[in-house]
């Protein structure tokens, strides 16, 4: 039978344009990006509204142009730009180094909530998962790549550092999703806004974003170890507030990024995360293998060692 790579057009959630990797076999065409130098492909699908993988998109004309394909374009752009960042600045072939299919579904509902849209978006071990938000709180997640960044780090770290998703771990494995999704959208839009979700966040409000590595305080995080907030590890209290108590290590990579850059903090921090960090590894822990990582690549005592002392005794660390 027919079939081919071909390249098609979509409209992103934003009313933006994008060209996009598409599949066609006999006549249709679908989401399923096999243009990488992986195994598998990236690949979306549209969840029809539950809480499942759903269907791949297809279209009969290769333009992804409706209004229910828009989260879709987003998901499967997005994530190619986060697959391209990850092979071209640290050379890991997608999230576990082997190649492996990334999988995205948009149109996802809380499976314990199924009557409305969901604003979130999350790694979920074996793919990523996109709401479409309630239009005020969020627009679909995925029209952010900053968010798409975020979630496949969160894949990234689950198969290298394997950080426990509770009290400082947790928080670590949050803020290294941030940094990420931070270091990507910056490389893709050629300057760096500090911000989180900017883009789906309160789209009735301009100006905001869910959250600020430059400023957590803004946004209600802590940005220094005095004022860790303690919160039950449990689902209500976040597991200790993971969320909230990113903002610590967020400041800390914000000092450090500011000094050095973002190229160089993003080598260090990919080193730290993917030969140093553990499952159980504490504030301190990412500190030590931050200042390790920093050494094996730039020196003892070099400005970049230095930037991440000073960066994490701002925030209290060491
Ligand atoms: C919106 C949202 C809700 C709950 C968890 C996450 C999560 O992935 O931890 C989440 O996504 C983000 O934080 C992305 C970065 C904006
Ligand atoms: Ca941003
Ligand atoms: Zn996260």
């Amino acid at each position: 039978i027919q079939h081919a790579e071909t390249t098609g057009t979509g409209t992103g959630v934003l009313g933006d344009t994008k060209t996009i990797n598409t599949y066609e076999q006999s006549g249709t065409y679908s989401l399923s990006d096999r243009t990488k130098p992986m195994n598998g492909n990236i690949e979306t699908y549209d969840a029809g509204d539950q809480w499942a993988t759903g269907t791949i998109v297809t279209d009969s004309d290769n333009n992804f142009t409706s209004s229910r394909q828009k989260a879709a374009v987003d998901a499967h752009f997005y994530a190619g730009v986060v697959y391209d960042y990850f092979k071209e600045e640290h050379n890991r072939n997608s999230y576990d180094n082997q190649g492996s299919d990334i999988i995205s579904s948009v149109h996802v509902r809380d499976q314990n909530d199924l009557s409305r849209p969901w604003n979130n978006a999350a790694w979920v071990g074996t793919q990523m998962v996109y709401g479409d938000g309630d239009g005020s709180t969020f627009t679909a997640l995925s029209a952010s790549l900053d968010v798409v960044g975020h979630e496949l780090t969160h894949a990234v770290t689950d198969f290298s550092a394997d950080l426990v998703y509770e009290l400082e771990p947790g928080a670590l494995n949050e803020s290294f999703s941030d940094v990420f999704g931070l270091i990507v959208e910056a490389g893709y839009e050629g300057s760096v806004d500090w911000l989180l979700g900017e883009e789906v966040y309160t789209p009735g409000i301009s100006g905001d974003a869910l959250r600020s590595i430059s400023n957590p305080t803004q946004y209600g995080q802590p940005d220094h170890y005095d004022d860790f907030v303690v919160l039950p590890n449990t689902q209500q209290g976040d597991w200790g507030g993971v969320h909230t108590n990113s903002g610590i290590p967020n400041k800390a990579f914000y000092n450090i990024a500011n000094t050095i850059g973002l190229d160089k903090s993003g080598q260090i921090y990919y080193r730290a995360l993917t030969q140093y960090l553990t499952s159980q590894s504490q504030f301190i822990d990412a500190r030590n293998a931050l200042l390790q990582s920093a050494a094996d690549i730039y020196g003892e005592d070099g400005v970049e060692y230095n930037a991440i002392a000073d960066g994490f005794a701002a925030v209290g660390i060491g």
